[in-house]
């Protein structure tokens, strides 16, 4: 063991002396950690901390890590204490022509009253977002076919609307697994959400509270789980996310906890044994690393050449399976919905499902959730005598959902409610917690105008009979392949060339 000196503080001088392989030691939150066994344990690979060695990583570390991840992940004996202030040499972050004129972009945004719809959300965070948070927020599997499709499948679907129906008063409030909220939509599980924002999730804490809407927390959140909860309104609903982790240990205390905490219902991801290939993220390499770099634990290292998605997620159980439910209802109370495409859920008793395909960053070619919506509630009504929306199995859905007219298309088909993810990163990532207000009041402004025109005073008043999905099946147009049409010269003889 390193001899540290008498003093309680340890100086800038000390941890700079430690900056190899051999001996690496970091400053974080103004603490020094001994991180030298770490190196190869750590999912976003060695060549990222070694670029910190013997100095303040504070500023890489905090997008991508919640607070407490460093002292829950090192032993306590390489927490070796505070470090001196100021003796602690700056880390310089040159700022690049680029890295100006992305600021410049943030202070022209428009303001929040010039913002109509959620797409102008997106359009703006493509502009101010830091390359490598757009890379994670946007990117989607493969050739992100299915991430448009998502989107596209609500264009097969038209409305029948009814008129001469008194329409002064219009309420789109409902329950979600029995818990209030102001509008058919909660704010779905997205990882790191302080790689687009310094205060991350806190932001959708925030504005949730404000409106009655309900907030997932991501297991993969930049910010603790403690702290989001800490964040939340006395009585403010929150759901927990799940990725379900090999140490089952690990999940039993996460899962506890959360109840522990109040939170009112498990979703556990099932579509995603391991995070998709999202080749936008992938470019961003966080740090490329030598695959062949085997970890302590003797497994083949983590492959690090991929973007932050695989980096951060290597701890996900690929063995979890149906069986697996039981051992979940034995550890908590909470309700437990399942997060993917899982038709089998109603059998295994759990109180719903979310049909989703993760924002197409998953599976490539995995059909539209509202595409499958129409599936399970005609087979679960034909197989089981279910009717939906239904209290006892609530089935949501999320993926492309960017109108509030999309939302109500999904509860005349049979949801209970819809999950927005995109959308409110890109409002709190240009806009902050005001961002995410706005784009709550935009949906509420969308909803009120859409019930009205389409004759319905309550979510109860919209059936089945108001939407014409029949053609929700016909894949006949595949979403734009953009991957595939920039790179072909589809105009080989466009010029001909010269003699
Ligand atoms: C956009 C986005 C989605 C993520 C997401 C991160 C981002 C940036 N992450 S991920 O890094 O692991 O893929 C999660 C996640 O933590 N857990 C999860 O269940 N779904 C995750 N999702 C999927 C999300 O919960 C919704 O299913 C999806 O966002 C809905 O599609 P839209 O974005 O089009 O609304």
């Amino acid at each position: 063991l390193v001899q540290l000196p008498m003093s309680k503080t340890i100086s800038g001088k000390t941890v700079a002396e430690h900056n190899s392989r051999e001996s690496c030691w970091i400053i974080v939150h103004g603490k020094v950690y001994d991180v030298t066994e770490f190196l190869d344990e750590h999912p976003g690979g060695s060549k990222i901390i070694l670029k910190y060695a013997g100095k303040d990583a504070t500023q890489e570390y905090e997008p991508i890590h919640p607070p407490d991840a460093i002292t829950t992940n090192l032993p306590p004996e390489k927490h070796l204490g505070p470090v001196e202030p100021d003796t602690v040499e700056k880390v310089v972050v040159e700022i690049t022509d680029e890295e100006k004129a992305r600021q410049e972009r943030i202070s022209n945004r428009p303001p929040l009253d010039e913002i109509l719809n959620l797409h102008d959300f997106e359009n703006i965070a493509k502009q101010v977002l830091p390359e490598k948070a757009w890379a994670y927020y946007s990117s989607a599997a493969d050739d992100e076919i299915t991430n448009r499709e998502n989107h596209a499948a609500y264009h097969r679907i038209w409305f029948r609307p009814r008129v001469l129906r008194d329409v002064t008063k219009v309420d789109w409030s409902t329950t979600i697994l029995g818990h209030k909220s102001s509008m058919p939509v909660y704010i779905s599980a997205t990882a790191l959400g302080k790689l687009g924002h310094p205060d991350g999730e806190l932001n959708l804490t925030r504005a949730a509270a404000k409106h009655g809407v309900i907030q997932m927390i991501p297991t993969l959140a930049s910010c603790s789980f403690d702290e989001i909860v800490d964040a939340a309104q006395p009585g403010q609903v929150q759901f927990f996310q799940l990725y379900v982790n090999k140490d089952r240990a690990i999940t039993k205390k996460l899962v506890q906890h959360a109840e522990g905490r109040g939170v009112k219902g498990l979703f556990i991801t099932v579509d995603a044994p391991q995070l998709g290939r999202r080749e936008k993220d992938m470019r961003m390499k966080f740090e490329a690393e030598d695959p062949s770099v085997v970890s302590k634990s003797g497994s083949q290292g983590v492959d690090r050449s991929q973007g932050a998605a695989r980096a951060i997620s290597s701890f996900i159980d690929t063995a979890l399976k149906w069986d697996d439910l039981e051992w979940f209802k034995s550890i908590t109370k909470m309700p437990i919905i399942l997060k993917g495409d899982a038709l089998q859920a109603y059998d295994s008793g759990v109180a719903g499902v979310v049909l989703s395909n993760h924002g197409g960053r998953q599976l490539d070619f995995a059909r539209s959730g509202i595409e499958i919506l129409v599936e399970v509630v005609a087979k679960l009504k034909e197989k089981r005598g279910l009717s939906f929306p239904n209290e006892k199995f609530q089935l949501f859905v999320d993926g492309g959902v960017r109108r509030a007219t999309d939302v109500l298309k999904a509860i005349a088909l049979g949801a209970t409610a819809v999950g927005v993810g995109r959308p409110f990163l890109y409002s709190f990532s240009a806009y902050g917690t005001e961002g995410v207000e706005k784009a709550i009041r935009i949906l509420h402004d969308e909803f009120e105008m859409n019930m009205r025109l389409l004759g319905a005073r309550t979510l109860k008043d919209i059936v089945p009979e108001m939407v014409d999905a029949s053609n929700i099946q016909s894949h006949i147009i595949v979403p734009r392949d953009d991957l595939y049409n920039n790179n072909y010269e589809s105009m080989k003889y466009a010029k001909l060339k010269e003699s």
